[in-house]
């Protein structure tokens, strides 16, 4: 009886220390995370890639040891382990075709990571299942009919009638261009609850070095595997703790530049080149492109210092040039250097990963930490999708 009455009085506090939402305005009830269980430590990475793909070149192996030091990763989760290169040794031969190997496992992959994160965000939310009226389904990695949002649905247990939307093939920005529609889903239909859920692995990609393709070692040193999932839905409940309110959502591409990431998928899996120029080319357009979100905060006084940033970590290169740019405080991409520490480049999950680290360090600062702040990404297009969100 005690302990129930303090934890009613912790919940009390905790509600009258929130900021409240905005009426009608989509909010974030929920987060939730899963990895496969093969934990890659960066120290390992160059041994263990090199063996797997039978590669003995000295000078790959210096260039990649000298990549996996510059990236800044320590830890990715991949669903490729050394039983899968058992299983299907094909996978390590330049030029196989074996678009159907790496489908069976991709498939199976994305929807079980993607079930797994849906439970945990499910649970921290507290409702059920059948409360869910929405799912945007978000993947790179995986490819068939039906797609993997209805595997999830029906593992998960939804209502046959919930309504599903399906992302494939976004890339890195596919996760904030999840969120922006399921705001739009939120807000149009009162009472609805959204779950949206990004799932990626890197097996489609998975490729023997190539010296032609100096991109494809990049890649083997920054991009790891997981999933996220978020509850979406507008007017809390009593029993709903929401945590961020997605205020304003905007996407922008860069003409003539959609070169710069370039995917194809053939008969070997996803061909991805990466070019030089990415990290210049989000430098010299970030800043417009930021300015228009924070208007919409309606505070003319807002410095970009006085906000809270979660930006997609596409690689170390790109965070410094942003902070360059935008003359952050070194501390302003702490959450999403960490992120690229603890997961890699996790493509569309990784704006959730800094999220969910943003959340504990706004937590921590209680009432004095920042209100506004602003959640980007960037990937193929070259696109560009931001929110600027209020911290609840
Ligand atoms: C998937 C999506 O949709 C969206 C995404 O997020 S895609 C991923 C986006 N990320 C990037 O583009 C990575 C940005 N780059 C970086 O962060 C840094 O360049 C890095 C960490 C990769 C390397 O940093 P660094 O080691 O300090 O120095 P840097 O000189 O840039 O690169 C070292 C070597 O890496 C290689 N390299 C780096 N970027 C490369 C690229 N895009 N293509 C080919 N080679 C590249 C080069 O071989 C270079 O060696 P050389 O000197 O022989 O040319």
């Amino acid at each position: 009886m005690l302990a129930t009455g303090r934890v009613a009085k912790q919940k009390e506090i905790a509600q009258s220390t929130r900021r409240v939402a905005n009426q009608g305005k989509a909010t974030v009830l929920a987060l939730g995370k899963a990895f496969p269980s093969n934990v890659v430590s960066q120290e390992n990475l160059v041994e263990e890639y090199l063996r797997e793909i039978k590669c003995d070149d000295p000078s790959i192996k210096e260039k990649l040891q000298h990549l996996c030091k510059t990236t800044t990763v320590k830890t990715r989760y991949t669903v490729m382990s050394s039983e899968t290169m058992q299983k299907y040794p094909e996978l390590a031969t330049e030029g196989s075709p074996t678009i159907k190997q790496r489908l069976e496992i991709a498939n199976e992959a994305v929807v079980q990571m993607a079930y797994e994160a849906s439970l945990a965000c499910i649970k921290e939310w507290g409702r059920g299942v059948e409360d869910i009226t929405h799912l945007v389904y978000v993947s790179s990695s995986e490819f068939r009919l039906p797609g993997g949002d209805l595997y999830l649905s029906a593992q998960l247990g939804l209502s046959n009638e919930v309504q599903r939307v399906m992302f494939y093939f976004l890339g890195c920005y596919g996760g904030v261009s999840g969120m922006r529609v399921a705001k739009d889903i939120a807000e149009n239909n009162p009472g609805s609850r959204v779950l949206l859920t990004t799932s990626e692995t890197m097996v489609l990609g998975f490729r023997p070095p190539n010296k032609a393709r100096p991109y494809d070692l990049v890649g083997a040193a920054l991009f790891g595997d997981g999933a996220a999932a978020l509850i979406i839905g507008a007017d809390p409940t009593e029993s709903e703790s929401p945590f961020m309110e997605l205020h304003y959502a905007l996407q922008q591409f860069l003409p003539g530049t959609q070169g710069v990431i370039d995917g194809r998928l053939s008969e070997e899996g996803i061909s991805f080149k990466l070019g030089r120029e990415l990290p210049q080319k989000i430098e010299d357009n970030i800043e417009e492109f930021c300015k228009k979100l924070v208007a919409k905060a309606g505070s003319g006084s807002l410095e970009l210092n006085d906000l809270f940033w979660a930006v997609h970590p596409g690689g170390p290169a790109i965070l410094n040039g942003l902070e360059t740019k935008l003359k952050l405080k070194p501390e302003k991409l702490e959450c999403s250097r960490q992120a690229l520490v603890d997961y890699g480049n996790a493509s569309s999950n990784t704006i959730f990963y800094i999220m969910d680290k943003v959340r504990g360090e706004l937590e921590k600062k209680g009432r004095g930490g920042e209100e506004w702040g602003l959640g980007l990404a960037f990937g193929p297009g070259i696109t560009f999708e931001g929110f600027l969100m209020r911290s609840l």
